[in-house]
């Protein structure tokens, strides 16, 4: 990708021998109060299991984390915001999850975020007065009635990948349009929402049908399966899964339902599995599949976030695509919600103007000339290069930018929560070794992963194999010269039951089984300076800074490495101070 040379990196002083800036997020490990009445009384269980821990449902505070608990008893500690509006999310009651957090990471700043600008674009109308509503939704052969509209994506309120909201405003601006026939190609949730909650949004969207549903119009479902085994991977960690959804979605080729709520019903019941992980279904009446994509329908993706959006979007528009065996590949008229990568273009036609990220971090210290380094595994590899460069999957300057890629597991993440933590932190510390860099990123999957199964043992673990990798990269920090900056993206493995918003105590069933909880908190993250001993002078975290988040951070980091930090980023959390000898 290119530079944009607008702004250029100032030294203010000189580069220490060797110093490196390596900051590490651990994905999904929210940090609650210490002083909550939740954190007190899981304090005097540390490090095992009891009942009691269980039943507060914090994995973090519950896992055995000594290299954490160093960083919190230290004086350059502190929590910081990562959810709503601090991450450019439309409110406060909106969790924090891996793109925006690591949007604000990377640029120094918080951009309006997808899920604001998609509510904007529709309240004023702007989303169908755009070139790409009238390309792929205001067209004639949709409105006579010969060729029909898609609409695919994530089915719920999650406001991380999607919003049912937007799904009803699109149907409604179709109906407008004189368009005839919509068909929805439906992935089900529980991921960013409760586990088992898809027939909440089934009845939603029953009502909503209902209403607008004519003897002009017809809205129906025509496919449909649960988001993490179809058609939402991501980083092309496993193609297989939207092979099964192109294959129901678009050849109608899945097992076959009469209903949407039969297919939920009949499917959890036989596996006993969360929304998240049903098999795909393909909804019929006498046996022929409602809605299969044919040559020049048009088809809308209506997720605005782009990790889990890019490869569907390949597979639906890509003329020579090698990663699966097309059975069929109609010719369709394609838009995403938003450009989901502005490096690849893709796609070409999109409905919102995704948000204009620029002059970030590593733009700005290769323009610089500072050889960096970032590393995580397949599931999170496109957090630390893709979102951390402002949703651009390529380099900036390959000669400089250091990437590595530490192949995930297929198998579910809760039988094996170490996940690639340990290889992770292999690779890092040679490199710390080699001084191969000067800034670096990587990021542990282990607390969002596996804190998304729902499964509280597994995430205890999860939380402690980060911390098992945390404190041999502490180890190498002290003898390499690296300083580590230590935080988290959002939460997630800090609530693994639900709790009462009042109460904070776990809400529980009619036979006293404690809710699982699947989705991210809206609980602050760590932040925490590590071998600030490393420096030629002494620091301080700035007080009176409440309202600090994620986006503080890189500031914090240039000026860690000897730059001024710029104007435009949000301040840094730090304040420096001569050594007195
Ligand atoms: O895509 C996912 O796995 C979840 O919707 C959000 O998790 P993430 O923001 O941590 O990736
Ligand atoms: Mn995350
Ligand atoms: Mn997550």
């Amino acid at each position: 990708m290119s530079l944009s040379n607008s702004f250029k990196l100032k030294r203010i002083s000189k580069p220490q021998n060797n110093l490196k800036i390596l900051t590490i997020v651990m994905d999904g490990v929210g940090f609650t109060n210490p002083n909550s009445n939740i954190t007190a009384e899981l304090s005097k269980n540390q490090g095992i299991l009891p009942s009691e821990a269980f039943s507060l449902g914090n994995a973090v505070n519950a896992a055995y984390t000594p290299h954490l608990n160093q960083l919190i008893s230290s004086s350059l500690f502190r929590t910081i915001k990562a959810h709503g509006t601090s991450v450019g999310l439309p409110t406060d009651d909106d969790m924090g999850n891996s793109e925006v957090g690591h949007n604000a990471l990377g640029a120094g700043r918080v951009f309006t975020q997808g899920a604001k600008l998609v509510n904007t674009a529709i309240e004023s109308g702007g989303l169908f007065a755009g070139n790409a509503w009238k390309c792929t939704v205001a067209r004639e052969e949709l409105k006579n009635g010969s060729k029909a509209l898609h609409l695919c994506g994530l089915f719920s309120d999650g406001n991380v990948h999607s919003h049912i909201d937007h799904l009803f405003a699109l149907i409604i601006g179709a109906k407008k349009e004189g368009i005839k026939k919509v068909c929805l190609h439906l992935l089900l949730d529980g991921r960013d929402v409760g586990p088992l909650t898809a027939t909440e949004y089934i009845e939603k969207l029953n009502q909503f049908l209902n209403k607008v549903n004519s003897n002009e119009f017809e809205c129906l479902v025509a496919s449909g399966g649960g988001r993490t085994f179809v058609t939402m991977d991501r980083y092309e960690s496993d193609w297989s899964i939207v092979e099964r959804g192109y294959n129901a979605h678009v050849l109608g080729d899945a097992r076959y339902f009469t209903s949407l709520l039969e297919a939920v019903e009949v499917l959890r019941s036989e596996k006993n599995y969360y929304d998240q992980d049903l098999p795909p279904f393909v909804l019929v009446k006498d046996g022929v599949p409602l809605g299969v994509v044919e040559d020049n329908d048009s088809f809308i993706f209506f997720n605005f976030r782009g990790d889990r959006a890019i490869e569907i979007t390949r597979a639906l528009t890509e003329d020579n695509f090698t990663p699966f065996q097309r059975k069929r590949f109609p010719k369709v008229h394609y838009a995403g919600m938003m450009q989901y990568d502005g490096d690849l273009k893709l796609p070409e036609i999109f409905l919102v103007q995704p948000p204009a990220i620029d002059q970030t971090m590593t733009e700005l210290l290769s323009s610089a000339g500072v050889k960096q380094f970032a590393c995580s595994e397949t599931q999170k590899y496109g957090h630390v290069t893709y979102f951390w460069n402002g949703n651009r999957s390529g380099k900036f300057d390959p000669s400089l930018e250091n990437y590595i890629e530490i192949t995930s597991d297929l198998f579910p993440f809760q039988e094996r929560p170490w996940m690639k933590s340990a290889e992770i932190a292999d690779v890092t510390i040679k490199q710390m070794y080699e001084n191969s860099f000067e800034i670096g990123r990587i990021n542990f999957a282990n607390g969002d992963m596996v804190g998304h199964s729902g499964d509280f043992a597994a995430a205890v673990l999860s939380v402690a194999a980060v911390d098992l990798a945390l404190g041999r990269i502490m180890k190498a920090a002290k003898e390499t010269n690296t300083i580590l900056i230590v935080t988290a993206d959002h939460g997630n493995a800090d609530e693994m039951f639900e709790l009462d918003k009042k109460t904070k105590k776990v809400v529980k069933d009619k036979n006293g089984v404690a809710k699982v909880k699947t989705s991210h908190t809206l609980s602050p993250v760590p932040f925490a300076i590590f071998n600030e001993e490393a420096l030629e002078k002494n620091i301080k975290l700035k007080d009176n800074f409440a309202n600090a988040g994620l986006s503080n951070i890189a500031a914090t980091v240039l000026e860690l490495a000897g730059f001024e930090a710029p104007h435009f980023y949000d301040p840094s959390l730090i304040s420096f101070s001569e050594k007195k000898n």
